[in-house]
């Protein structure tokens, strides 16, 4: 199995709501956002890749358009979370790329949360 991925980078606001007052994530904050998405396959194509990388730009253009600088919590329908984040570029990348295998978010450099069906 070939497995390569790559690396998105935006800016942005959210507020959990939902937890507790005293949370320190029920503050509005912000965070530099890393979107890692991978992509598998058991072959290559005749060009010697999975996919080529430069596919993926329209990605990039969707979170530099949707995500950079925006208050996350106007743009998803529901808490935005690392995970929730994970899982909507898992699908919003699946439904372009058949090799799309997992998406990870990261809010801080000690965090990352990963979605792979
Ligand atoms: N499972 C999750 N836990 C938390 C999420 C999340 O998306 N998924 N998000 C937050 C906050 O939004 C924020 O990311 C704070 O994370 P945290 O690791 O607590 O950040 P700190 O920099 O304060 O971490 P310390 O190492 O404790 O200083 C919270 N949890
Ligand atoms: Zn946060």
């Amino acid at each position: 199995m070939f497995r390569i991925s790559k690396e998105f980078h935006f800016s942005a606001s959210h507020q959990l709501e939902h937890l507790p007052a005293d949370h320190q994530c029920a503050r509005l904050h912000g965070h530099n956002y890393i979107v890692v998405v991978e992509l598998a396959a058991v072959g290559l194509n005749p060009d010697g890749f999975v996919r080529d990388y430069h596919d993926l730009a329209a990605l990039k253009d969707h979170i530099d358009r949707d995500f950079d600088h925006r208050h996350l919590n106007d743009v998803l329908a529901c808490p935005a979370t690392a995970e929730h984040l994970a899982h909507y570029f898992y699908h919003w990348a699946r439904e372009r790329w058949p090799e799309v295998a997992a998406a990870s978010v990261s809010e801080t450099p000690k965090t990352w949360a990963e979605y792979r069906p």
